[in-house]
């Protein structure tokens, strides 16, 4: 059976995590989340996060299109995102390397020019690694971090009447991407947001506070939707006319013979956060200045989650980048 025929990674995560002990009385959220949340441990009462995010050459990455150093800042990137959709922020840093034989150190080099870069910006400390020999760069990185109690924004935490909200536009990495490998002239905006795109830790720790449940966009708007629905046991509907586009996304759109939308719900590696929140805290977050767009709302599970078009039909929210379909 191949991993495709069971519906792809996450179907393969579900089975494959079976086989282990997943459960402990400090693990207060485990497999599921962006970050795993472990309780007990540190004496100020914060909660330490856990994450792990992988880049593997000609999946994430191609040495053609990306310098080392746009190759390292985004490993970074990636997992800061994930702690930050936790409510948390970075601590440090664990990065495990493969490389081919004949790899230039100067490549190797500039790839951690590239973390060292992103490391400062986001204050990381790198604290270790693990470095071997393999067919295709392989960059595995594992971030922790913090959190105090009430900023944990869980997937699961998403309440019927809560409103969907972004901190910007989606669809514009998978833009970039789309004209890249279509081999057209890409804007600079489009090509950076692809290869050295930068996460929302400016605004994860005072949005945390307010919301209820938080993820980060690396699957596509419709694939994180449906990992807070499903975590929270609630529906929701996103309004297609809502979602955010850049005007450079919709142009790749039109010169790539794509659907915008489909690369808002579809494409992935935005690295702006989903929240769930209420309606009033929603306004208290404009007061505060923190500039989101509304999507959607999210319902009770018997609503079902759904997109509504512009001509006012619904219809299931369905996509999200899937590495085995
Ligand atoms: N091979 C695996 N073994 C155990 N747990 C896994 C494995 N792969 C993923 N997980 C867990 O499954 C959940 C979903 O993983 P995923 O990598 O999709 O996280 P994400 O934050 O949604 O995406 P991204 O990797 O793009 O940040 C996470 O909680 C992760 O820790
Ligand atoms: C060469 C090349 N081909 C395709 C893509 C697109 N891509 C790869 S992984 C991913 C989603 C997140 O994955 P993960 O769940 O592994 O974090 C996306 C959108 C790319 N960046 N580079
Ligand atoms: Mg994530």
């Amino acid at each position: 059976m191949r991993i495709a025929d069971i519906g792809g990674e996450f179907a393969l995560i579900e089975r494959l995590c079976a086989h282990a002990p997943a459960k402990h009385k400090d693990l207060l959220a485990g497999i599921g989340d962006d970050a795993a949340v472990i309780g007990g441990i540190q004496a100020d009462g914060s909660y330490l996060l856990v994450t792990t995010d992988m880049l593997v050459e000609n999946s994430h990455f191609k040495r053609d299109w990306a310098t080392a150093e746009q190759i390292g800042i985004k490993s970074v990137v990636c997992n800061v995102s994930d702690i930050a959709a936790m409510g948390g922020t970075p601590t440090f840093m664990f990065v495990s390397l493969a490389l081919p034989p004949e790899t230039q150190v100067e490549w190797a080099e500039s790839l951690y020019r590239g973390m060292g870069r992103a490391c400062r910006r986001y204050g990381v400390t790198l604290a270790g690694g693990d470095t071997t020999h393999g067919a295709a760069v392989t960059i595995s990185i594992t971030l922790l971090g913090r959190v105090v109690p009430e900023n944990l924004c869980l997937r699961s935490h998403a309440r019927p009447g809560d409103l969907l909200c972004v901190t910007g536009p989606v669809g514009t990495a998978a833009a970039g991407l789309a004209m890249m490998s279509a081999g057209l002239e890409t804007p600079d905006q489009l090509k950076e947001k692809h290869l050295t795109p930068g996460c929302r830790l400016d605004v994860g720790p005072a949005i945390a506070p307010l919301a209820h449940a938080m993820i980060d966009i690396s699957d596509g708007l419709a694939a994180e939707v449906n990992h807070i629905c499903k975590q929270s046991k609630t529906g929701a509907e996103i309004v297609a006319a809502d979602i955010p586009l850049h005007p450079l996304a919709v142009e790749a759109a039109r010169q790539t013979g794509k659907d915008p939308l489909a690369f808002a719900l579809s494409g992935g590696e935005d690295f702006e956060l989903l929240f769930s929140i209420t309606p009033q805290d929603r306004q208290q977050l404009e007061r505060r200045g923190i500039d989101v767009v509304t999507v959607g709302k999210v319902a009770d599970a018997a609503a079902g989650i759904l997109l509504r078009l512009p001509d006012g039909k619904c219809q299931v929210l369905a996509g999200g980048y899937n590495h085995f379909s």
